[in-house]
């Protein structure tokens, strides 16, 4: 059985965060363990309210499952402090684990979910552990300090990303301006670059999107998988968790963590080399 972990933030509506992380755990078959970072109040509507836990409650967490399992991959989710941060990194570089950092900013309906002055300590303490990391469009122009524009302006930032020290940088085109498709471009220290392209569902119901292609990528990782399988492996889980949504709640709905395992045979992504 193989053990996975991920630090992140509650989500009371269960569609993002800590919860839907679990729940694609299990449905990839790994055994999920978490570390809770901040519980939050939320629903499809929004973020009503945001609890921190204590930075030494956090580590206590991370402690525990490190003293007791072979943990065979672990992802980062919302994170909220420049303290969290520091503390996990500290932990997180002494075991040499494959990393995933999902660097969660803003919920969907605008409420922030990681402090301003946090933002400098994931490019200092997190990004260089990092074995990938997983921006949407806002995220890697906050992170590289570059807006994007244009396919020449998304191959600048994942040079500025890669140069802090990550192996691997998936910048995720949800918020693209592409009506037909959502395209993820995905580029490695050596050189090697391709995207992933597949129909663009037009559904309200994102709610966790980006959490559970991070969790799903986790798993993979966590399974053995190579990378670039475990990557394109978890743009399928996405695509087919936004294709069959569920229709919960009245505002942004959560993605269907069930359906990869009962419709996994029929999704097409389409790879280019780049
Ligand atoms: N409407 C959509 N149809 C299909 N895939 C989507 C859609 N919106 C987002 N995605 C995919 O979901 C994943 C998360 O994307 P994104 O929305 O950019 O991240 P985040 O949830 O972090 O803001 C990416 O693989 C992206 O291509
Ligand atoms: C606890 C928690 N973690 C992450 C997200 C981001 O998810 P989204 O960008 O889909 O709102 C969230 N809303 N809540």
């Amino acid at each position: 059985m193989h053990i996975v972990t991920t630090i992140a933030g509650s989500d009371s509506g269960g569609g993002a965060g800590i919860q839907a992380d679990l729940k694609t755990f299990q449905e990839l078959k790994v055994f999920g363990t978490s570390v809770i970072t901040a519980l939050t109040a939320q629903n499809t509507l929004g973020v009503s309210d945001v609890l921190p836990i204590e930075v030494s409650f956090v580590e206590k967490q991370l402690q525990a499952l490190i003293e007791d399992f072979s943990i065979s991959a672990v992802k980062t989710g919302m994170l909220f402090s420049s303290e969290i941060i520091q503390s996990i990194a500290q932990i997180l570089a002494e075991i040499n684990i494959p990393l995933i950092v999902d660097p969660v900013m803003i919920a969907k309906g605008g409420e922030s979910l990681l402090q301003q002055e946090a933002i400098e300590a994931l490019r200092i303490y997190l990004l260089p552990l990092a074995t990938i990391v997983t921006p949407n469009i806002p995220e890697a122009e906050t992170l590289s300090g570059r807006k994007i524009n244009s396919l020449a302006d998304i191959e600048e930032v994942a040079k500025v990303l890669l140069q802090m020290g990550v192996q691997c940088v998936i910048i995720k085109g949800g918020h693209l301006e592409d009506k037909c498709y959502a395209t993820d471009y995905v580029f490695f220290q050596d050189g090697h670059s391709f995207s992933m392209k597949s129909t663009r569902i037009a559904t309200k119901n994102t709610h966790g999107t980006g959490c559970t292609f991070s969790a799903a990528l986790t798993a993979f990782l966590g399974r053995g998988l190579p990378i670039e399988e475990a990557i394109m492996e978890a743009k399928k889980f996405i695509q087919l968790a936004i294709t069959h949504d569920l229709s919960i709640g009245n505002g942004h709905g959560p993605t269907n963590h069930f359906a990869y395992q009962n419709f996994k045979d029929s999704c097409e992504v389409i790879i280019h080399e780049t």
